[in-house]
């Protein structure tokens, strides 16, 4: 239990020798601490012995006490109301008993059940979080989404957001996180596919395996991405959402069974090897090759990958090389392991996305057994391109829930941040690059949720056809919003965006990430291109008039 105070009891902690403070009713000894405080220690000593909510709010956001509560934390003031007990962590539900395993795609969805709105959720900011949040009615979201919500909030909230600002100027995740994200059975989640339950010794505490959808899926990442980093969700999700999947719809079954219950469980870690120094969106073109043994048992392969997300941590490579013939008919998938040797990996310095890992990979004599072949040969290029639907879906839900990160910041700060006598809120010009924000979060957001229900009720050709150019497009308006929602926002903070950490840590991070977004996965030039080329050739198709 923690300890009470009276006001007088921290009144006679006011000197530097003893240096209490109060902030929101929670008492905080800062002592050792005032040295070390980045504002300085006078400006402590000015409010020791004292409430200082006041000054505290002006100056730092909520991570600051969740990082250094542990450190400094000593009780509260008799006068606080009690808060309610906080909800048991959730221990994740053991997996059902195995049965021989084969991995699903996505079953259709059943119909739409008439739903109530649900309870509102979180800060009520309007726009700040998906309508549904608010209580608005959805068709797409129910109660296991909004269980869900709450568990991976709780999580992030606590063990991840306080970290994340650390560990990007650090370039590195502790592994636990990762390990953690498989025992809590989120990484069996975020395939494209059914839940894969029979693939991991635990699973999500709270959504059944068989209510799992698309829109949870959806909810994970987009939770995901309140961190505001993109370099924490592609370490924890990047290498492995578009590099697991085609392993797992196209991978031969005693492959799977063998690699991939370590990799949901989190202990063993994979990437998707597909981009060279010389062939980014023109995969077709690319130049790694895998000769075939005379003997026919392997391939030996040879080449280089560029800007490969987790690659420097991981034990696979879902690699795309050149089995056969110049262009896209001589492209195979391969699973490539760090154990078979001629495998090197090297950190990339880049803008952004820090702790995800960027990888410059080399291949030398890597002999691959025929059984690591994904899909068939020479016909790599389907599942590369089946796959870049999720990974679009990715990019798509992560540059909305930033944009939506760099408006939530800015409605927070320029409710504070007082200048010329008003509060920056009233002044129409920040309102203006507000509503700029928020109309454009929305619609994007209302697109999304139409075409993953479309993902939920085609079949993955039908998907693939009639989907992969409005995919392209809304790929396209998601890093443009971001791009924007990210400009805005740094305006709005004004130099605590310039500089890193603090107020402004997690604007001056996304702004940083902007381009992450906007290239790969496909560039903006090449997703609207795409969306009206691939639109009208399945147009056509299905009988088109002009
Ligand atoms: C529990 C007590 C406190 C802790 C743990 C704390 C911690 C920090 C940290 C980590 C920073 C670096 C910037 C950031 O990450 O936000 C900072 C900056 C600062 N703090 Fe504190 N602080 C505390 C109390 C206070 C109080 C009571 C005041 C004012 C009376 C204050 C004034 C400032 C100022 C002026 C800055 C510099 C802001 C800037 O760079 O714009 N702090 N503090």
């Amino acid at each position: 239990m923690s300890k009470t105070f009276t006001q007088s009891d921290v009144a006679s902690h006011n000197k530097s020798d003893s240096l209490w403070i109060v902030v929101d009713g929670d008492v905080y000894d800062v002592t050792k601490f005032q040295d070390d405080h980045p504002g300085g220690k006078k400006i402590l000593q000015r409010v020791a012995g004292k409430d200082a909510s006041k000054q505290f709010w002006k100056y730092h956001n909520e991570s600051i006490l969740k990082k250094y509560h542990k450190q400094l934390y000593v009780g509260s003031l008799d006068t606080k109301p009690k808060a309610a007990a906080p909800a048991p962590a959730p221990a994740p539900a053991p997996a059902p008993k195995k049965e021989a395993p084969k991995p699903q795609a996505a079953a259709p969805r059943a119909p739409a059940e008439e739903s109530e709105a649900l309870e509102p959720y979180g800060q009520q900011i309007p726009f700040a979080d998906p309508s549904w949040y608010q209580g608005h009615h959805s068709p797409y979201f129910n109660e296991t989404h909004a269980a869900l919500r709450a568990e991976v909030r709780e999580w992030i909230e606590t063990e991840i957001e306080p970290h994340v600002t650390e560990w990007d100027e650090k370039k590195e995740v502790p592994a636990s996180v990762y390990k953690e994200m498989g025992r809590r059975g989120y990484l069996a989640g975020l395939l494209g596919t059914e839940y894969q339950k029979n693939y991991v010794d635990n699973v999500i505490q709270s959504v059944a395996p068989e209510k799992w959808d698309l829109f949870h899926e959806v909810l994970l990442t987009d939770e995901l991405s309140r961190t505001g980093s993109g370099g924490f969700v592609w370490n924890v999700i990047g290498g492995f959402g578009i590099g697991c999947p085609p392993l797992v719809k196209f991978g031969k079954k005693p492959l799977v069974d063998r690699i991939l219950p370590g990799i949901l469980n989190g202990d063993k870690r994979i990437c998707l090897a597909i981009t060279e120094p010389d062939a980014g969106s023109d995969v077709a073109n690319l130049m790694c090759e895998a000769k075939l043994t005379e003997d026919g048992k392997h391939y030996i392969v040879n080449g280089e990958k560029k800007w490969i997300t987790n690659g420097i941590w991981c034990d696979y490579f879902t690699t795309a090389v050149r089995t056969g013939k110049d262009g896209m008919n001589g492209v195979s998938l391969l699973l490539i392991e760090r154990d078979f040797g001629g495998v090197s990996t090297r950190r990339m310095d880049c803008q952004g996305v820090w702790s995800s890992g960027t990888t410059y990979i080399t291949f030398e004599d890597v002999k691959v057994p025929v059984e690591n072949l994904i899909g068939k040969e020479n016909q790599g290029f389907r599942v590369i391109m089946t796959n870049f639907n999720h990974e679009r879906i990715g990019i798509i839900i992560q540059c909305l829930r930033f944009s939506r990160v760099c408006y939530e910041e800015s409605v927070k700060y320029a409710n504070k941040r007082k200048t010329f006598g008003k509060k920056l809120i009233d002044h129409p010009v920040i309102r203006l690059k507000l509503a700029h924000m928020a109309r454009q979060i929305e619609a994007s957001y209302n697109w999304l949720e139409n075409v993953i229900y479309q993902c939920e009720k085609m079949d993955q050709t039908e998907a693939m056809l009639k989907l992969g150019g409005p995919i392209a497009s809304l790929k396209a308006q998601a890093t443009v919003t971001f791009e924007f929602c990210a400009r805005e926002a740094s305006q709005i903070f004004g130099g605590l965006s310039y500089s890193r950490g603090g107020q402004g840590a997690k604007v001056e991070r996304l702004y940083r990430d902007v381009r992450a977004y906007a290239i790969p996965g496909g560039s903006e030039e090449i997703m609207l291109d795409l969306s009206i080329r691939q639109s009208m050739r399945v147009a056509k198709m299905l009988g088109m008039k002009l």
